[in-house]
């Protein structure tokens, strides 16, 4: 019954037409040898990184390894230990200096939206924006409204909006200031799947948009992918590596990176003149000594099976219909665990098949055991 729905079930207002969220003037961040800590124990140990105007940039990586806490030392949330934070050059941060927050021209958005309760969705957008007069603040703040397509929701209170919505609301006030830098911590953490997909494309399109720099913290591969023009993985406080989507996925600096970007089959075995022997084949590993010890790296979906004959022998052990694609886990001789591959092609093998496993050069990757 349309009549009793929330506003919460109803569907989700449209976005505001594109190319009319205001331009920011992009700024230059870089840090440099940036270390913080919590008492004795380092959060971000030595990073040093360069962020382009205009450029929108992920830093990805597990729970706890220091995301969050480089995204507060360039807000000018938590001081440095050592190291400098600058922007267009002007240095902002440094173990004796901490210029607040308000002078650095950032925006900042959170994944708890931080909305003001008591104030209207109006007043919220309005709140970054004291420097101008009343009636100016209010003529910005609509048309940053109208952006995320929510102007007629401007005199309603944020717990009357879902929280696709409340987010909306958050981009809103975090560009109408037309910031030099927007930083962004796990911004889509709070919606489910599908409403993510939408807010993140629409997102990204103000983000371009506005042209500012943009820093984005997530935890999700896919994500950092489908948002940044590069991508920063960090583990342990430190940066592992930074490119763009495609150099980490198709060039990961090691193993770690690797496994982060996507599931692989391991197969572990020595260099011997410049290949590793494994039950599929000789595996070329360039850049690493012979007597190496090393680990093979084959996607999943690097691995394709036939009839038997042309390939290495195997039989199926399972197959589960994943929709795209079926996932095969297949026994062969020499391996201690089970291949798992990924298969789009409706293949009619069933558990107990013998099979022919080819496996696709790009789809392989050699490493150094850790
Ligand atoms: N206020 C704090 N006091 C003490 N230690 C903290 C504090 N905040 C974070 N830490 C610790 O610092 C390290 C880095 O935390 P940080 O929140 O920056 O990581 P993160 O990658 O953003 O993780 P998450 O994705 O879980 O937020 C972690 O070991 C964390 O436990």
């Amino acid at each position: 019954m349309p009549g009793t729905q929330t506003r919460k079930q109803v569907e989700q207002p449209r976005w505001g037409r594109r190319g009319t969220a205001g331009a920011s003037i992009a700024a230059r961040l870089v840090f440099d040898d940036v270390c913080h800590a919590y008492g004795d124990a380092l959060s971000v140990d030595g990073v040093s990184l360069d962020v382009r105007p205009g450029e929108v940039l992920c830093l990805l990586g597990r729970s706890g390894c220091g995301k969050t806490t480089l995204l507060r030392v360039a807000a000018g949330l938590e001081p440095v230990l050592s190291g400098t934070v600058s922007m267009d050059g002007r240095i902002v941060s440094a173990a004796t200096l901490l210029e607040p927050p308000e002078r650095r021209g950032i925006g900042l958005m959170f994944q708890d939206y931080a909305l003001f309760p008591h104030m209207t969705i109006l007043a919220n957008v309005m709140f970054g924006l004291k420097s101008l007069d009343r009636t100016e603040a209010a003529r910005a703040a609509r048309a940053a409204l109208a952006r995320v397509g929510l102007e007629a929701y401007a005199s309603d209170y944020p717990h009357a909006l879902s929280g696709g919505e409340q987010q909306r609301v958050a981009l809103a006030r975090a560009i109408v200031p037309r910031p030099a830098i927007l930083l962004m911590d796990e911004p889509f953490s709070g919606l489910d799947k599908r409403l993510r997909d939408v807010v993140r494309d629409e997102t990204l399109a103000v983000l371009k948009e506005t042209g500012a720099t943009a820093i984005v913290v997530t935890h999700d591969p896919e994500e950092a992918m489908r948002m940044a023009d590069r991508i920063a993985l960090m583990r342990g406080g430190r940066l592992v590596q930074v490119g763009t989507p495609a150099d980490l996925y198709s060039a990961p600096a090691d193993l770690f990176v690797a496994r982060f970007f996507a599931e692989m089959n391991e197969i572990e075995g020595d260099v011997a003149a410049g290949a590793v022997a494994t039950p599929l084949g000789a595996m070329p590993a360039p850049g690493l000594a012979d007597g190496t010890a090393a680990v093979v790296c084959v996607r999943l979906q690097g691995l394709k099976l036939g009839a038997p004959g042309a390939g290495s022998p195997g039989r199926v052990l399972r197959r589960r219909f994943l929709g795209e694609v079926t996932l095969f886990e297949v026994a062969v001789e020499g391996l201690e665990r089970p291949l798992q591959a990924r298969v789009r092609d409706d293949v009619a093998f069933a558990a107990g098949d013998e099979v022919a496993i080819t496996v696709d050069a790009r789809d392989v990757l050699v490493f150094a055991k850790d």
